[in-house]
Protein backbone atom coordinates (compact mmCIF):
# COMPACT_ATOMS: atom_id res chain seq x y z
CA UNK A 1 0.00 0.00 0.00
CA UNK A 2 0.91 3.47 -0.62
CA UNK A 3 -0.01 7.11 0.55
CA UNK A 4 -1.00 8.94 -2.75
CA UNK A 5 -1.39 12.05 -0.63
CA UNK A 6 -1.92 13.95 2.71
CA UNK A 7 -2.94 16.93 3.51
CA UNK A 8 -2.25 18.75 6.89
CA UNK A 9 -3.90 21.74 8.46
CA UNK A 10 -2.66 23.08 11.64
CA UNK A 11 -0.61 20.48 12.42
CA UNK A 12 2.80 21.05 14.18
CA UNK A 13 4.30 23.57 12.45
CA UNK A 14 2.40 23.42 9.39
CA UNK A 15 -0.58 26.05 9.35
CA UNK A 16 -1.44 23.92 6.03
CA UNK A 17 0.30 21.51 3.29
CA UNK A 18 -0.88 19.66 0.79
CA UNK A 19 1.42 16.98 -1.09
CA UNK A 20 1.57 14.25 -3.75
CA UNK A 21 3.65 11.38 -3.33
CA UNK A 22 5.42 8.48 -5.02
CA UNK A 23 4.94 5.23 -4.46
CA UNK A 24 8.69 4.02 -4.40
CA UNK A 25 10.98 6.23 -2.15
CA UNK A 26 10.25 9.75 -1.28
CA UNK A 27 13.49 11.59 0.35
CA UNK A 28 12.25 14.40 2.78
CA UNK A 29 15.26 17.24 2.86
CA UNK A 30 15.72 20.28 5.20
CA UNK A 31 17.43 21.85 7.97
CA UNK A 32 17.10 20.67 11.73
CA UNK A 33 13.67 21.89 13.02
CA UNK A 34 11.90 22.74 9.86
CA UNK A 35 9.58 20.03 10.00
CA UNK A 36 10.85 17.01 8.46
CA UNK A 37 10.04 14.49 11.17
CA UNK A 38 6.69 16.53 11.80
CA UNK A 39 5.73 15.03 8.19
CA UNK A 40 6.91 11.52 9.28
CA UNK A 41 5.01 11.98 12.65
CA UNK A 42 1.45 13.09 10.49
CA UNK A 43 1.99 10.13 8.77
CA UNK A 44 2.15 7.62 11.59
CA UNK A 45 -0.46 9.54 13.13
CA UNK A 46 -2.52 9.06 9.81
CA UNK A 47 -2.17 5.43 10.79
CA UNK A 48 -1.75 4.54 14.51
CA UNK A 49 -3.95 7.34 15.67
CA UNK A 50 -1.04 8.26 18.20
CA UNK A 51 2.32 9.22 17.81
CA UNK A 52 5.37 7.63 18.39
CA UNK A 53 6.79 10.52 20.07
CA UNK A 54 4.33 11.76 22.26
CA UNK A 55 1.70 10.56 24.43
CA UNK A 56 -0.09 14.26 24.54
CA UNK A 57 -2.06 14.37 21.56
CA UNK A 58 -2.33 18.43 22.59
CA UNK A 59 1.15 18.51 21.13
CA UNK A 60 0.25 17.52 17.70
CA UNK A 61 -1.95 20.88 17.49
CA UNK A 62 -0.19 24.33 15.94
CA UNK A 63 0.36 26.80 19.13
CA UNK A 64 -2.41 28.87 19.94
CA UNK A 65 -5.04 27.06 16.95
CA UNK A 66 -7.91 24.60 18.62
CA UNK A 67 -7.67 21.81 16.25
CA UNK A 68 -5.45 20.07 13.93
CA UNK A 69 -6.63 17.99 10.74
CA UNK A 70 -4.47 15.21 8.82
CA UNK A 71 -6.05 13.89 6.09
CA UNK A 72 -4.87 11.40 3.22
CA UNK A 73 -5.16 9.10 0.62
CA UNK A 74 -3.73 5.42 0.63
CA UNK A 75 -3.30 3.26 -2.13
CA UNK A 76 -3.94 -0.42 -1.68
CA UNK A 77 -4.07 -2.88 -4.17
CA UNK A 78 -8.02 -3.20 -4.82
CA UNK A 79 -9.07 0.49 -3.44
CA UNK A 80 -8.28 3.53 -2.75
CA UNK A 81 -8.90 4.54 1.28
CA UNK A 82 -9.35 8.03 2.55
CA UNK A 83 -8.40 8.62 5.99
CA UNK A 84 -8.97 11.45 8.02
CA UNK A 85 -8.15 12.23 11.93
CA UNK A 86 -9.17 15.29 13.74
CA UNK A 87 -7.71 15.97 16.72
CA UNK A 88 -8.87 18.74 19.46
CA UNK A 89 -8.19 19.03 22.80
CA UNK A 90 -11.40 17.75 23.70
CA UNK A 91 -10.20 14.20 21.77
CA UNK A 92 -9.99 12.24 18.56
CA UNK A 93 -12.17 11.81 16.15
CA UNK A 94 -11.37 9.19 12.80
CA UNK A 95 -13.39 9.10 9.47
CA UNK A 96 -12.56 5.86 6.95
CA UNK A 97 -14.17 6.22 3.96
CA UNK A 98 -15.83 9.63 4.95
CA UNK A 99 -17.55 7.47 7.60
CA UNK A 100 -16.89 8.28 11.25
CA UNK A 101 -15.40 5.29 13.23
CA UNK A 102 -17.41 4.63 16.49
CA UNK A 103 -14.11 3.14 18.12
CA UNK A 104 -10.49 4.38 17.60
CA UNK A 105 -9.67 0.35 17.64
CA UNK A 106 -11.89 -0.16 14.76
CA UNK A 107 -9.87 2.71 12.54
CA UNK A 108 -6.75 1.44 13.11
CA UNK A 109 -5.61 -0.89 10.89
CA UNK A 110 -6.54 0.61 7.46
CA UNK A 111 -2.99 1.77 6.83
CA UNK A 112 -0.03 0.16 8.06
CA UNK A 113 3.23 1.78 8.70
CA UNK A 114 6.54 0.73 9.52
CA UNK A 115 8.44 3.71 11.46
CA UNK A 116 12.34 3.34 11.92
CA UNK A 117 13.52 6.24 14.46
CA UNK A 118 16.80 7.06 16.19
CA UNK A 119 14.41 6.07 19.02
CA UNK A 120 13.79 2.85 18.16
CA UNK A 121 17.85 1.89 19.62
CA UNK A 122 15.57 1.86 23.09
CA UNK A 123 14.03 -0.94 21.73
CA UNK A 124 16.60 -2.73 22.35
CA UNK A 125 18.44 -0.39 25.51
CA UNK A 126 15.62 0.86 26.98
CA UNK A 127 13.32 -0.06 29.92
CA UNK A 128 10.28 -3.02 29.13
CA UNK A 129 7.66 -0.65 28.73
CA UNK A 130 9.64 0.50 25.38
CA UNK A 131 9.46 -2.90 24.22
CA UNK A 132 5.52 -3.38 25.68
CA UNK A 133 4.63 -0.48 23.53
CA UNK A 134 6.07 -1.67 20.58
CA UNK A 135 4.73 -5.39 20.81
CA UNK A 136 0.94 -3.57 21.57
CA UNK A 137 1.14 -1.58 18.45
CA UNK A 138 2.65 -3.53 16.30
CA UNK A 139 0.26 -6.41 17.32
CA UNK A 140 -2.36 -3.77 17.31
CA UNK A 141 -2.33 -2.63 13.79
CA UNK A 142 -2.94 -6.29 12.11
CA UNK A 143 -5.26 -6.78 15.24
CA UNK A 144 -8.39 -5.06 15.91
CA UNK A 145 -9.60 -7.75 18.70
CA UNK A 146 -6.49 -7.31 20.82
CA UNK A 147 -6.49 -3.76 21.06
CA UNK A 148 -9.68 -4.15 21.90
CA UNK A 149 -8.62 -6.90 25.10
CA UNK A 150 -5.82 -4.33 25.48
CA UNK A 151 -8.10 -1.56 26.26
CA UNK A 152 -10.11 -4.24 28.52
CA UNK A 153 -6.79 -5.17 30.33
CA UNK A 154 -5.61 -1.44 31.40
CA UNK A 155 -9.32 -1.12 32.55
CA UNK A 156 -9.70 -3.58 34.94
CA UNK A 157 -6.03 -3.82 35.99
CA UNK A 158 -6.59 0.11 37.17
CA UNK A 159 -9.57 -1.21 38.97
CA UNK A 160 -7.76 -3.56 40.84
CA UNK A 161 -4.83 -1.76 41.89
CA UNK A 162 -7.02 0.99 43.34
CA UNK A 163 -8.96 -1.95 45.07
CA UNK A 164 -5.65 -2.98 46.08
CA UNK A 165 -4.61 0.40 47.23
CA UNK A 166 -8.21 -0.18 49.70
CA UNK A 167 -7.31 -3.22 50.94
CA UNK A 168 -2.92 -1.49 52.01
CA UNK A 169 -4.68 0.94 53.56
CA UNK A 170 -7.83 -0.55 55.23
CA UNK A 171 -10.87 1.46 53.66
CA UNK A 172 -12.00 -1.93 52.43
CA UNK A 173 -11.91 -5.43 53.75
CA UNK A 174 -13.98 -7.54 51.70
CA UNK A 175 -11.61 -10.16 49.18
CA UNK A 176 -14.25 -11.14 47.09
CA UNK A 177 -14.44 -8.34 44.93
CA UNK A 178 -10.95 -8.54 44.59
CA UNK A 179 -11.20 -12.50 43.46
CA UNK A 180 -13.86 -11.03 41.08
CA UNK A 181 -11.72 -8.68 39.88
CA UNK A 182 -8.68 -11.08 39.53
CA UNK A 183 -10.75 -13.75 37.90
CA UNK A 184 -11.74 -10.66 34.91
CA UNK A 185 -8.04 -9.81 35.29
CA UNK A 186 -6.80 -13.22 34.18
CA UNK A 187 -9.18 -13.87 31.44
CA UNK A 188 -7.89 -11.00 29.52
CA UNK A 189 -4.52 -11.21 30.40
CA UNK A 190 -4.20 -14.84 29.03
CA UNK A 191 -5.35 -13.93 25.52
CA UNK A 192 -3.14 -10.95 25.44
CA UNK A 193 -0.02 -13.04 26.10
CA UNK A 194 -0.94 -15.78 23.99
CA UNK A 195 -1.50 -13.59 21.07
CA UNK A 196 2.38 -11.80 22.15
CA UNK A 197 3.40 -15.36 21.79
CA UNK A 198 2.16 -16.03 18.21
CA UNK A 199 3.92 -12.33 17.38
CA UNK A 200 7.09 -12.94 19.04
CA UNK A 201 7.49 -16.27 17.32
CA UNK A 202 6.64 -14.80 13.97
CA UNK A 203 8.72 -12.02 14.43
CA UNK A 204 11.83 -13.89 15.24
CA UNK A 205 11.69 -16.22 12.25
CA UNK A 206 11.87 -13.36 10.17
CA UNK A 207 14.14 -10.96 12.32
CA UNK A 208 16.34 -13.97 12.68
CA UNK A 209 16.93 -14.61 8.65
CA UNK A 210 17.66 -10.40 8.10
CA UNK A 211 20.37 -10.00 11.18
CA UNK A 212 22.05 -13.28 9.92
CA UNK A 213 21.99 -11.11 6.39
CA UNK A 214 22.77 -7.82 7.34
CA UNK A 215 25.70 -9.09 10.08
CA UNK A 216 27.27 -11.30 6.80
CA UNK A 217 26.36 -14.40 8.97
CA UNK A 218 28.14 -13.80 11.48
CA UNK A 219 25.45 -13.01 14.43
CA UNK A 220 22.76 -15.20 15.44
CA UNK A 221 19.91 -13.32 16.83
CA UNK A 222 16.91 -14.46 19.11
CA UNK A 223 13.99 -13.04 20.67
CA UNK A 224 12.81 -14.16 23.56
CA UNK A 225 9.38 -13.09 25.37
CA UNK A 226 10.16 -13.06 29.31
CA UNK A 227 6.94 -12.59 31.34
CA UNK A 228 6.17 -11.98 34.56
CA UNK A 229 5.01 -15.18 35.34
CA UNK A 230 7.11 -18.66 34.74
CA UNK A 231 5.24 -19.60 31.80
CA UNK A 232 6.74 -20.69 28.40
CA UNK A 233 5.09 -21.15 24.87
CA UNK A 234 5.08 -24.96 25.61
CA UNK A 235 3.30 -24.36 28.33
CA UNK A 236 -0.65 -25.55 27.80
CA UNK A 237 -2.67 -22.62 27.16
CA UNK A 238 -6.13 -24.45 28.51
CA UNK A 239 -3.61 -24.48 32.24
CA UNK A 240 -2.73 -20.72 31.81
CA UNK A 241 -5.83 -19.34 33.83
CA UNK A 242 -4.72 -22.02 36.80
CA UNK A 243 -1.16 -20.86 36.47
CA UNK A 244 -1.82 -17.06 37.06
CA UNK A 245 -5.07 -18.09 39.82
CA UNK A 246 -2.12 -19.96 41.77
CA UNK A 247 -0.07 -16.94 41.58
CA UNK A 248 -2.10 -14.51 42.56
CA UNK A 249 -3.53 -16.45 45.46
CA UNK A 250 0.10 -17.21 47.17
CA UNK A 251 0.50 -13.24 46.34
CA UNK A 252 -2.57 -12.10 47.79
CA UNK A 253 -0.30 -10.45 50.84
CA UNK A 254 2.67 -9.31 49.17
CA UNK A 255 -0.01 -7.42 46.06
CA UNK A 256 -1.69 -5.82 48.99
CA UNK A 257 1.23 -5.10 50.63
CA UNK A 258 2.51 -3.13 47.69
CA UNK A 259 -1.21 -2.18 46.53
CA UNK A 260 -0.56 -2.78 43.06
CA UNK A 261 -1.12 -6.00 40.39
CA UNK A 262 2.32 -7.77 40.43
CA UNK A 263 2.33 -10.36 37.43
CA UNK A 264 0.23 -10.12 34.19
CA UNK A 265 1.10 -9.02 30.40
CA UNK A 266 1.78 -5.35 31.74
CA UNK A 267 4.92 -6.65 33.49
CA UNK A 268 6.19 -8.79 30.76
CA UNK A 269 9.31 -8.07 28.64
CA UNK A 270 11.12 -9.13 25.44
CA UNK A 271 14.55 -10.17 25.22
CA UNK A 272 16.87 -9.66 22.18
CA UNK A 273 19.73 -11.92 22.27
CA UNK A 274 22.77 -12.40 20.22
CA UNK A 275 24.86 -15.72 19.61
CA UNK A 276 23.42 -16.29 22.76
CA UNK A 277 23.76 -13.12 25.01
CA UNK A 278 21.54 -10.46 26.08
CA UNK A 279 22.51 -7.55 23.69
CA UNK A 280 20.83 -5.37 26.01
CA UNK A 281 23.84 -5.72 28.49
CA UNK A 282 26.57 -7.28 26.18
CA UNK A 283 26.09 -5.98 22.88
CA UNK A 284 27.91 -3.38 21.28
CA UNK A 285 26.55 -0.13 19.61
CA UNK A 286 26.79 -1.83 16.42
CA UNK A 287 24.97 -5.00 17.23
CA UNK A 288 22.29 -2.85 19.24
CA UNK A 289 21.67 -1.01 15.86
CA UNK A 290 21.64 -4.23 13.88
CA UNK A 291 19.10 -5.68 16.22
CA UNK A 292 16.67 -2.65 15.94
CA UNK A 293 17.39 -2.76 11.94
CA UNK A 294 16.74 -6.45 11.97
CA UNK A 295 13.34 -6.03 14.27
CA UNK A 296 11.81 -3.00 12.29
CA UNK A 297 12.19 -5.24 8.78
CA UNK A 298 10.78 -8.69 10.14
CA UNK A 299 7.94 -6.58 11.44
CA UNK A 300 7.54 -5.25 7.23
CA UNK A 301 7.12 -9.02 5.94
CA UNK A 302 4.99 -9.65 9.35
CA UNK A 303 2.54 -7.28 8.29
CA UNK A 304 2.72 -7.75 4.25
CA UNK A 305 2.17 -12.27 5.60
CA UNK A 306 -0.43 -11.03 8.11
CA UNK A 307 -2.28 -8.79 5.42
CA UNK A 308 -1.15 -9.42 1.74
CA UNK A 309 0.24 -5.43 1.40
CA UNK A 310 3.48 -4.05 2.23
CA UNK A 311 3.23 -1.13 4.33
CA UNK A 312 4.45 2.08 4.43
CA UNK A 313 8.10 2.30 5.86
CA UNK A 314 8.93 5.66 7.58
CA UNK A 315 12.80 6.50 7.74
CA UNK A 316 13.38 9.35 10.13
CA UNK A 317 16.98 10.46 10.33
CA UNK A 318 18.33 6.75 10.56
CA UNK A 319 20.32 6.30 7.42
CA UNK A 320 22.94 8.51 8.12
CA UNK A 321 23.35 6.16 11.18
CA UNK A 322 24.10 3.07 9.83
CA UNK A 323 27.30 1.86 8.07
CA UNK A 324 27.52 1.82 3.95
CA UNK A 325 26.88 -1.84 4.44
CA UNK A 326 23.81 -1.84 6.29
CA UNK A 327 22.60 1.61 4.17
CA UNK A 328 23.04 -0.80 0.66
CA UNK A 329 20.96 -3.66 2.65
CA UNK A 330 18.45 -2.00 4.17
CA UNK A 331 17.94 0.20 0.55
CA UNK A 332 17.99 -3.18 -1.24
CA UNK A 333 15.76 -4.93 0.82
CA UNK A 334 12.84 -1.93 0.27
CA UNK A 335 13.81 -1.47 -3.59
CA UNK A 336 10.99 -1.15 -5.55
CA UNK A 337 8.26 -3.23 -3.22
CA UNK A 338 7.84 -0.72 -0.21
CA UNK A 339 6.99 2.87 -0.26
CA UNK A 340 9.62 4.66 1.71
CA UNK A 341 9.74 7.87 3.79
CA UNK A 342 13.55 9.39 4.16
CA UNK A 343 14.38 12.03 5.99
CA UNK A 344 18.15 13.42 6.02
CA UNK A 345 19.53 16.96 6.58
CA UNK A 346 21.32 16.13 3.63
CA UNK A 347 21.48 13.43 0.58
CA UNK A 348 25.70 13.71 0.66
CA UNK A 349 27.51 10.55 1.33
CA UNK A 350 24.22 8.63 0.75
CA UNK A 351 25.10 7.00 -2.69
CA UNK A 352 22.46 4.80 -3.57
CA UNK A 353 20.92 4.23 -6.96
CA UNK A 354 17.09 3.93 -4.85
CA UNK A 355 17.42 7.76 -3.85
CA UNK A 356 18.86 8.92 -6.77
CA UNK A 357 15.45 7.72 -8.42
CA UNK A 358 13.61 9.24 -5.65
CA UNK A 359 11.23 12.10 -5.37
CA UNK A 360 12.93 14.44 -3.28
CA UNK A 361 10.86 17.06 -1.04
CA UNK A 362 12.41 20.37 1.03
CA UNK A 363 11.41 21.61 3.91
CA UNK A 364 11.62 24.86 5.05
CA UNK A 365 10.33 26.57 8.14
CA UNK A 366 6.91 24.59 8.06
CA UNK A 367 6.77 24.64 4.46
CA UNK A 368 7.43 21.19 2.26
CA UNK A 369 7.74 21.60 -1.74
CA UNK A 370 8.58 19.21 -3.95
CA UNK A 371 12.10 19.51 -6.35
CA UNK A 372 12.42 19.22 -9.92
N1 LIG B 1 2.64 22.06 18.30
C1 LIG B 1 3.54 22.77 17.61
N2 LIG B 1 3.17 23.96 17.06
C2 LIG B 1 4.06 24.68 16.34
N3 LIG B 1 5.33 24.29 16.11
C3 LIG B 1 5.73 23.14 16.64
C4 LIG B 1 4.87 22.30 17.40
N4 LIG B 1 5.55 21.20 17.78
C5 LIG B 1 6.80 21.35 17.29
N5 LIG B 1 6.92 22.49 16.59
C6 LIG B 1 8.10 23.00 15.87
O1 LIG B 1 8.44 22.07 14.86
C7 LIG B 1 9.85 22.16 14.63
C8 LIG B 1 10.48 20.79 14.71
O2 LIG B 1 10.12 20.08 13.63
P1 LIG B 1 10.71 18.63 13.37
O3 LIG B 1 10.82 17.88 14.63
O4 LIG B 1 9.89 18.07 12.28
O5 LIG B 1 12.18 19.01 12.88
P2 LIG B 1 13.13 18.28 11.83
O6 LIG B 1 13.07 19.04 10.55
O7 LIG B 1 12.82 16.85 11.78
O8 LIG B 1 14.52 18.55 12.54
P3 LIG B 1 15.76 17.61 12.89
O9 LIG B 1 16.55 17.47 11.63
O10 LIG B 1 16.45 18.42 13.92
O11 LIG B 1 15.22 16.32 13.42
C9 LIG B 1 10.45 22.99 15.71
O12 LIG B 1 10.75 24.25 15.16
C10 LIG B 1 9.35 23.09 16.75
O13 LIG B 1 9.39 24.30 17.44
Amino acid sequence: MFIVELTLENYRNYLSLEAQFEDKVNVILGENAQGKTNVMEAIYVLAMAKSHRTSNDKDLILWDKEYAKIKGRIQKRNNSLPLELFISRKGKKAKCNHIEQRKLSHYVGNMNVVMFAPEDLHLVKGNPQVRRRFIDMEIGQVSPVYLHDLNQYHKILQQRNHYLKQLQTKKQQDMTMLDILTEQLIEVAVKIIKKRYEFVYLLEEWAKTIHSGISRGLEQLEIVYNPSLDVSEDDDWSKMVDIYNGKFFTNREREIDRGITLYGPHRDDLIFKVNGKNVQTFGSQGQQRTTALSVKLAEIELIHSEIGEYPILLLDDVLSELDDYRQSHLLNTIQGRVQTFVTTTSVDGIDHQTLREAATFQVNAGQMSQMK
